[in-house]
C-alpha cells in the first residue's frame, strides 16, 4: 500500500539529515516540504519565533500539543538545557511513530518523551504519572478548537505558575479566534502577538504569546 506524506519526510530526513544533529533534521524537512509536499510543520519563519520564545523562557520542563512527525519537538529540544525535558503530546498513532523515529535520529530522544493519547486524558495525568510539577512552556499546535479548552484544563489542574509561557499556532490561519479572545480577555493572562507568514506560503499567520500571571 503507497506510502503516507508522513513516512515520505521521514525517509527523506533518514536519507539526507545527518544522525544526531537537531538543526539538520529540521532544515532537511524544511527542504522537503517547500520543495516538494507541503505540511504543517511550523516551519522556519515562525520556527525562530518559537526559538526566541523558548530560549527567553529557558525551560525545565515545556510542554507540547500536537506532536505530528517531531518537527517543533526536535526544534524545541536542540535548545534545552542539560536535565531539561520536553513533554509532547500526539493522539494519531501513525504520526506518533513517525515522529519518535524523527526524535530518535535527531539525537535528542534523551530530552522528549512522546505521549501517545488525547490532550484531554494527558493533561490530567502530568503531575502524577509524569511527575510534572509546574510547566515552564508550552507549544499549542494541535487541533485549533482545542487551544482554549486545553488551555483551561492546565489551569484547572494546576499545571501553570507565576511565568508560565504558552505560545501557541495558527492565530491567523487557519485561526483560532476563541483562543484569541479567551487569552487576551483573561486578566491571568499578560499577551504578545507575533505576526509571520504560514509555513511554507505567503499567506499571513501569527503567533500569540500568553503567559499566565497566577
Ligand atoms: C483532540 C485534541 N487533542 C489532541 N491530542 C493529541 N494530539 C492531537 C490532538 N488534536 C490534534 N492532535 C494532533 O496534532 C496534530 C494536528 C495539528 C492541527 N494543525 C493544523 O490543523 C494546522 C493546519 C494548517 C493549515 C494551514 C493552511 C491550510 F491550507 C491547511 C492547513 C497549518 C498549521 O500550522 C497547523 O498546525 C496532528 O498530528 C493530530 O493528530
Ligand atoms: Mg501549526
Amino acid at each position: 500500500m503507497n506510502q503516507s506524506k508522513e513516512q515520505r519526510i521521514l525517509n527523506f530526513v533518514l536519507q539526507n539529515a545527518v544522525r544526531g544533529d537537531p538543526c539538520s533534521v529540521v532544515d532537511t524537512i524544511d527542504k522537503y516540504c517547500s520543495q516538494k509536499e507541503w505540511a504543517m510543520n511550523v516551519g522556519d519563519e515562525k520556527g525562530k519565533i518559537l526559538d526566541k520564545t523558548v530560549q527567553e523562557a529557558n525551560p525545565s520542563v515545556a510542554l507540547e500539543l500536537g506532536t505530528y512527525c517531531g518537527y517543533s519537538a526536535v526544534r524545541i529540544s536542540r535548545l534545552l538545557k542539560a536535565g531539561s525535558r520536553l513533554l509532547t503530546v500526539e493522539f494519531n498513532p501513525e504520526f506518533a511513530a513517525i515522529a519518535k523515529q524523527m526524535i530518535e535520529f535527531a539525537g535528542v530522544q534523551d530530552k522528549v518523551k512522546l505521549l501517545e493519547g488525547p490532550s484531554e486524558e494527558i493533561i490530567p495525568q502530568l503531575k502524577k504519572k509524569y511527575e510534572v510539577d509546574t510547566l515552564d512552556f508550552v507549544f499549542l499546535d494541535h487541533w485549533k478548537d482545542r487551544y482554549t479548552p486545553d488551555t483551561i484544563l492546565l489551569q484547572e489542574c494546576n499545571l501553570l505558575r507565576k511565568g508560565s509561557v504558552l505560545l501557541a499556532d495558527n492565530i491567523i490561519f487557519p485561526g483560532a479566534p476563541d483562543f484569541l479572545n479567551y487569552v487576551r480577555k483573561s486578566p491571568h493572562f499578560q499577551c504578545t502577538n507575533y505576526p509571520s507568514h504560514l509555513e511554507y506560503m505567503q499567506v499571513e499567520d501569527a503567533m500569540e504569546k500568553a503567559v499566565f500571571l497566577g
